[in-house]
């Protein structure tokens, strides 16, 4: 049995790299296409490495057009999918990609966001305590941000086992597909090749609420982030470095048990042996996420460093992940923990 499936926003790198994991999926037949801007064309004049769907035709994203699929992906840009979600049946699995259903605070959503809140759906992380339940049989799944996946997953077994203290502080770098397709001038190939730059610095960036959400959930307690994002150049890729101060009694024994017991039955989580560090390479088209902890007691911090590859795990694997959960499925089909080297 396969499920029909729709993508709005196939012509952006979110969009692409769900259809590169969806033509591997041995449950799902690839409906409707949709695109904004490059409707009437052919994707593969814009998806050239998606050779089985070369020919087809991206459609307008209207609800008529994404009518008539079990599941439907919006990888769209943030605050437009609302509107088409609206239009889709209650019984059809509406997968959000963007950001306007993953906040549970409106406030915070106005104030990173600037416009009105959505609301909020089941958060596709299903890693984190309690979130594979709230994902099983669910109609609607907000998939995380891709910095949010690689700092939540890295520190929240920290916090859910009380050996930090609630003030996480987080350094990413990340490869320049995060910002998206559309041309942007600080993403000019002379601007961003052999260099590395901050950006979002003190407390701007839209996705530090999301991090918070997560990260107080586990500790049961407000936790606060000072998270700076760094743009990499590299086309993939994200490398979070995340810690904290460790509380009084924490071992480095007593750490690296809290994070073999969080990721043991884990299927994509994997907490590497003691001594290898996490590098961006070793997970480029996987849905893995590595992680290295380490406990600097001279400090008295804890440290987490995690790779993702961000439009993977990071976006469309995380996707694809959710909707095997919601459908029932085996939560790995379609996916691999097996990356691309050198
Ligand atoms: N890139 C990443 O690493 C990650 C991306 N995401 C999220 O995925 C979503 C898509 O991002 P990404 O693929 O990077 O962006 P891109 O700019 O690469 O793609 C955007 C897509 O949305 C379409 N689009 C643009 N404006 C509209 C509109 N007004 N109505 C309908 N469709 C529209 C574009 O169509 P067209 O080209 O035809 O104009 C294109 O298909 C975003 O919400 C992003 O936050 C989430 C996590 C990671
Ligand atoms: C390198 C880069 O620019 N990254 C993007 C975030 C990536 C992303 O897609 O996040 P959302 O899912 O919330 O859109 C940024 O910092 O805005």
């Amino acid at each position: 049995m396969s499920v029909r499936v729709a993508v709005a926003g196939a012509s952006g790198y979110a969009g692409g790299e769900l259809l590169r994991l969806l033509l591997a999926h041995p449950g799902v037949e690839i409906g409707a296409l949709t695109g904004n801007t490059n409707a009437g064309q052919r994707l593969g004049s814009l998806q050239p490495h998606l050779l089985p769907l070369a020919e087809r035709v991206l459609e307008p994203t209207t609800a008529d057009v994404l009518a008539g699929h079990d599941v439907v992906f919006l990888a769209l840009p943030h605050g437009q999918s609302a509107a088409v979600a609206e239009q889709l049946g209650e019984e059809v699995l509406v997968i959000d990609m963007g950001a306007d259903f993953r906040l549970e605070d409106a406030a915070d959503w106005e104030a990173f966001y600037g416009s009105p809140h959505a609301g909020t759906w089941p958060y596709g992380m299903p890693e984190l305590p309690g979130a594979r339940a709230a994902l099983e049989g669910s109609r609607r799944v907000a998939v995380p941000g891709c910095y949010p996946t690689a700092v939540s997953l890295a520190l929240f077994p920290a916090y859910a086992a009380g050996l930090a203290e609630p003030e996480a502080v987080i350094v990413a770098a990340s490869g320049t597909s995060g910002a998206g397709k559309a041309a942007k001038p600080h993403l000019l190939g002379s601007e961003v090749m052999g260099s590395m730059s901050p950006y979002g610095v003190g407390g701007g960036h839209r996705h530090t609420p999301e991090m918070i959400q997560n990260l107080s959930a586990a500790a049961g307690g407000r936790v606060s982030v000072s998270f700076t994002p760094t743009l990499a150049p590299m086309p993939r890729g994200i490398l979070a470095t995340c810690t904290a101060k460790a509380r009084t009694g924490v071992t480095a024994a007593s750490l690296r048990a809290a994070y073999e017991k969080a990721f043991a039955d884990e299927p994509f989580v994997h907490l590497l042996p003691e001594g290898q560090w996490p590098t961006t390479a070793a997970v480029l088209g996987s849905n893995a996420v590595q992680v290295q902890v380490a406990y600097d007691a001279a400090a008295g911090r804890i440290i987490v460093i995690s790779v993702i590859d961000n439009l993977t795990k990071g976006t469309a694997g995380g996707a694809v992940q959710s909707m095997n959960i919601a459908l029932g499925l085996d939560e790995t089909t379609g996916l691999t923990t097996i990356g691309v080297a050198p």
